[in-house]
């Protein structure tokens, strides 16, 4: 990593949290940032002598300065990946082209544009500029029926349409194709994970104390590990206790780290930090074992993207709810300290921090602004599928309390049967779905709800008489058995004895022979998460295997155990701080109905949940795990922190 970044990510708050997400499946940018952070850092780069004063060419810069300013530093700067990033959206010309290349358009004078005061008004004081020298070179006749138009591409009326409408005949033909054979070759067996580790990326958090920065590292490390990303949490702050304790053990030095240590002017206490900072750079190098000697180090550093994650927030009731949480929750900071004491002291610290903290603006870093939780997020030089997903994940997360319900569809013909895939409801199945509306309702009362349910006929049927809103998603539908859809478990391990060998030892991975495996239905429902994140109050009604894998996302359980998740009945578990509350209200052996309020800082202690014990008998079709096969990984809703000797739990 270069090190003016570390040392400019220091002097904000010193990272508490510095998280490598690898492996990465795609690039991890391709944006050189050692030559801008010379450039553009305030001290006379080429950017001031332009005027530039929020530091630099993005978006904002192109609707501060002067157009003709712009026009001429593009003609001079025309291969700087840096401006092209900013402004080639507001200027199409020149600039995303080296300087020999010939000009699409050529701005002829754009000084009779002035700025105007809104962006849209901007784009199009543009657009009509560039209309206009396109007109004026010959490129765009007045007439837009005569001949030797370019083609518009992306507009109405252009080849996209047309296209489109072959396609559909094309697709229309093929559903009349007949059905392929039923045995797929190869498929029925474990299906290894793809390799996600050519590349890592690094997210450094930064962020105020007290600002969610650990709330929302916790929630990204959920995510990507259920989507099975290797996810590694260097903690400096971790780091800090554990030195602390150390030294106490073996050198006797009690070190107290209240608001004083961490103030700026303690510069003895600035050097520990920056050496707590730096260490944690080390290892993160280290850990991930790329090569020993320092140069191969310093060239793997040198291709790492640091991501910065800014967490800004200014709503007094999240601080003193996160405020509360640390000086309560036995952080080991505060431990055998007053409460009231202890908050004085954090709060004392938060104004130490503020002091000297500098909010990320710098354009040529990769950054991902969050701002109020979710309310308003700044995205600056994200690129890559991983990259995109994070901030995309981060967009949807929010903290109003709601809550989400999971429930299986009501018994189904099948299911008595012992038969996998669709069928109607079985008579107790519908005396669930007849029972369903008071349940839902004496848990919600008159709060608004959507249902989501899959496509399949006995979700459906058992949503049927709940008067509230309703989603039909074929994401929800259950994992596909393929060839031994309809088939009981006895008659697929005669039929296919060594598939049923195979998903006895591995289920996670065993993908059915045309059919799907439980890791292809965790990748199918990352939509479903995130539209889950983004929602309100939500009533899933869905199946095993499903309610399986959004459980264990929201449980942070691990993947071996994922496809055994037994439902245990009248269940409560215990809040926490960063995962869900849940309350489990039963009708009666697999009927059961999950209620996960909403995660977040802010708790809902004062939800209870109604236990609801009707008589409806259902058949339990939960499969033990055999013996012999996988050993149980235990559920871990702690965040595993790399500390240099020891991984700790939290
Ligand atoms: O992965 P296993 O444990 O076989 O269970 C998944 C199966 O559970 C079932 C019932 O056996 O779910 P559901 O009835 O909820 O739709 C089947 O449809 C599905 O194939």
């Amino acid at each position: 990593m270069d090190k003016k970044l570390t040392t400019r990510a220091n002097t904000r708050s010193i990272p508490e949290t510095l998280d490598i997400i690898t492996p990465n499946p795609c690039s991890i940018g391709h944006f050189d940032d050692s030559e801008a952070s010379e450039s553009i850092d305030g001290t006379g780069g080429r950017w001031t002598e332009i005027g530039v004063e929020d530091g630099g060419p993005t978006r904002r810069w192109a609707e501060n300065v002067c157009i003709k300013d712009a026009c001429n530093v593009l003609d001079r700067e025309s291969g700087g990946v840096e401006v092209i990033e900013g402004i080639n959206e507001d200027l199409p010309s020149s600039a995303s082209h080296p300087p020999t290349h010939p000009k699409p358009f050529v701005m002829a004078d754009p000084s009779h544009l002035t700025v105007p005061g809104t962006k849209v008004a901007q784009d199009l004081k543009l657009v009509a500029g560039v209309l206009q020298d396109m007109q004026d070179s010959g490129q765009l006749p007045l007439d837009p029926m005569s001949p030797g138009i370019p083609p518009a591409v992306f507009g109405a009326g252009g080849p996209m349409l047309k296209q489109f409408d072959q396609s559909t005949v094309v697709s229309r033909k093929g559903s009349q194709a007949p059905t392929p054979p039923l045995s797929v070759k190869g498929i029925g067996n474990k299906v290894a994970k793809p390799d996600y580790s050519e590349s890592k990326i690094v997210l450094a958090m930064v962020g105020l104390p007290a600002r969610g920065k650990s709330y929302l590292s916790n929630k990204l490390m959920i995510y990507l590990k259920w989507l099975e990303y290797d996810v590694k949490v260097f903690n400096v702050g971790q780091l800090r206790r554990t030195r602390a304790k150390q030294k106490a053990q073996q050198l006797v030095i009690k070190e107290d780290h209240n608001a004083a240590w961490f103030s700026h002017d303690n510069t003895e206490a600035n050097l520990s930090r920056e050496k707590l900072a730096q260490d944690s750079l080390e290892m993160l190098t280290v850990v991930e074992g790329w090569g020993a000697s320092m140069e191969a180090r310093v060239a793997k550093e040198k291709s790492i993207q640091p991501i910065f994650l800014e967490s800004q927030c200014d709503d007094p009731a999240v601080i003193a709810a996160n405020v509360a949480l640390k000086v309560s929750s036995g952080d080991p900071d505060y431990k055998d300290i007053d409460p009231e004491d202890a908050k004085r002291d954090f709060l004392r610290r938060i104004t130490e921090y503020e002091k000297v903290y500098e909010a990320i603006t710098e354009p040529h870093l990769s950054y991902l602004k969050i701002v109020n939780v979710g309310a308003q997020v700044e995205v600056s030089r994200i690129h890559g599928y991983l990259q995109s997903r994070i901030a995309f994940y981060l967009m949807k997360l929010h903290l109003k309390p709601r809550s989400i319900y999971l429930s299986r569809h009501g018994e189904s013909q099948f299911n008595v049967e012992g038969k996998i895939g669709d069928s109607l409801l079985s008579p107790n199945g519908e005396k669930y779905m007849h029972a369903l509306p008071a349940l839902i309702k004496d848990n919600i009362g008159d709060a608004p709800l959507t249902v989501w349910t899959s496509t399949l006929r006995r979700t459906i049927q058992t949503a049927s008489e709940l008067n509230y809103p309703k989603l039909t998603w074929k994401s929800l539908d259950e994992l596909d058995a393929g060839v031994c859809d309809a088939m009981t478990y006895e008659e697929i391990e005669q039929a296919y004895p060594d598939d049923f060998a195979n998903r006895n030892e591995d289920k996670f991975n065993y993908r059915y022979r045309g059919g799907e495996s439980y890791r292809d239905v965790v990748v199918r429902l990352e939509p479903v998460i995130m539209e889950l994140e983004r929602q309100e109050n939500i009533l899933i009604i869905g199946h095993q295997a499903i309610l399986r894998c959004l459980y264990a996302y929201f449980h942070h359980l691990p993947q071996v155990d994922l496809p055994y998740i037994k439902i245990p009945l009248h269940t409560k578990l215990t809040p926490k701080a960063y995962g869900c509350d849940e309350e489990r209200c039963i009708i009666l052996s697999t009927h059961i109905l999950y209620s996960l309020l909403s995660s977040g800082w802010k708790r809902k202690a004062d939800w209870t949940a109604s236990r609801h014990a009707l008589p409806i008998q259902a058949v339990d079709t939960h499969r033990p795990k055999p013996k012999g096969s996988a050993p149980v990984v235990h559920a871990s809703a702690t965040r595993e922190y790399c500390t240099g000797d020891t991984e700790l739990k939290v």
